[in-house]
């Protein structure tokens, strides 16, 4: 009988579902990753990071070398994600963890390529170059609002507000139109409030989830649309999400994202119950 141990953890309560699986062997199929999210039939989470060794993912990306451990991500909806800000902080804190590396500075694969990260009190990760893609709108509760698009290995659309209250105000329960000719793969949308030139407060509705307490990717996407706006290509910022805060740092061609990583749980999923999800 093959036992699968999970863990459950979060970055600023962006939770996931973390499975081990140093053979690749684990059968992870949408229909599962659905159900391990669902937060009444499930264990509940955004989404599912499955630790597997870089040599056993085929479509790996070509600069990921075969001796990383990699980012399998998959979304709450069972889709795949190229890149997960807040997943890959929890998944190095459970690399350190586990024993599986020697060091607290090293590189991780992602279907976004390697990101490298610093595991301390609080786990920084090299998110490569935030890329300024153009813009579009969002059309949320009947009203449009201008947005740029960011591409941070996953695309973004960053929209700013005027004031707090707009940003509290919005819902979110239902996600935002986008324009599909811009977004043919969906999108993230992040709306943001401005609140010192150092400082912004932001809400997310991600693509394959829903509004969730944060998004790391989206954090540092805001603040790379934000400098964009003002004419800037670098600068830092503090974010402050529902779920907590983080720190992002933008270059023209690298960022930075820091914040917590968190496990709360451990244990071993129901044989039956995992064998018994169908398609
Ligand atoms: N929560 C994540 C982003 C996860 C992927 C996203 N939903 C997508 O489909 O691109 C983060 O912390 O970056």
């Amino acid at each position: 009988m093959v036992r699968i141990q999970f863990l459950k953890g979060h970055g600023t309560e962006n939770d996931f579902v973390l499975l081990p699986d140093p053979g690749a062997t684990l059968d992870l199929t949408a229909a599962r990753v659905r159900v391990l999210c669902d937060r009444r039939a499930g264990l509940g989470a955004d989404g599912v990071l499955r630790v597997v060794p870089a040599k056993a993912v085929e479509d790996r990306p070509s600069d990921v070398p075969e001796d990383q451990w990699f980012m399998d991500y998959r979304n709450g909806d069972g889709s795949i994600a190229e890149m997960c800000g807040n997943g890959v902080r929890v998944f190095a804190r459970y690399l350190v963890d586990a024993g599986l590396v020697g060091e607290r500075e090293f590189a991780i694969g992602t279907r976004a390529g390697v990101r490298t990260v610093t595991v301390g009190d609080q786990v920084t990760v090299g998110m490569g170059r935030a890329r300024v893609t153009g813009s579009s709108l969002a059309t949320v509760g009947g009203a449009s609002v201008a947005g740029v698009a960011v591409h941070v290995g996953n695309p973004h659309l960053v929209c700013v507000l005027e004031d707090a209250d707009k940003l509290a105000s919005l819902d979110l329960t239902t996600p935002p139109a986008y324009d599909p000719d811009v977004f043919p793969d969906g999108v993230n949308v992040e709306f943001v409030v401005v609140e010192a030139p150092d400082r912004l407060r932001m809400r997310v509705h991600e693509r394959g989830v829903g509004e969730t307490r944060s998004c790391g990717t989206g954090t540092v996407a805001a603040v790379t649309g934000v400098l964009y706006g003002r004419g800037e290509h670098s600068g830092a910022a503090t974010v402050d999400i529902p779920g907590g805060q983080v720190r992002v740092t933008v270059e023209p061609e690298a960022s930075t994202l820091s914040g917590p990583a968190v496990f709360v749980a451990r244990g071993e999923l129901d044989q039956a119950w995992w064998e018994g999800i169908g398609e």
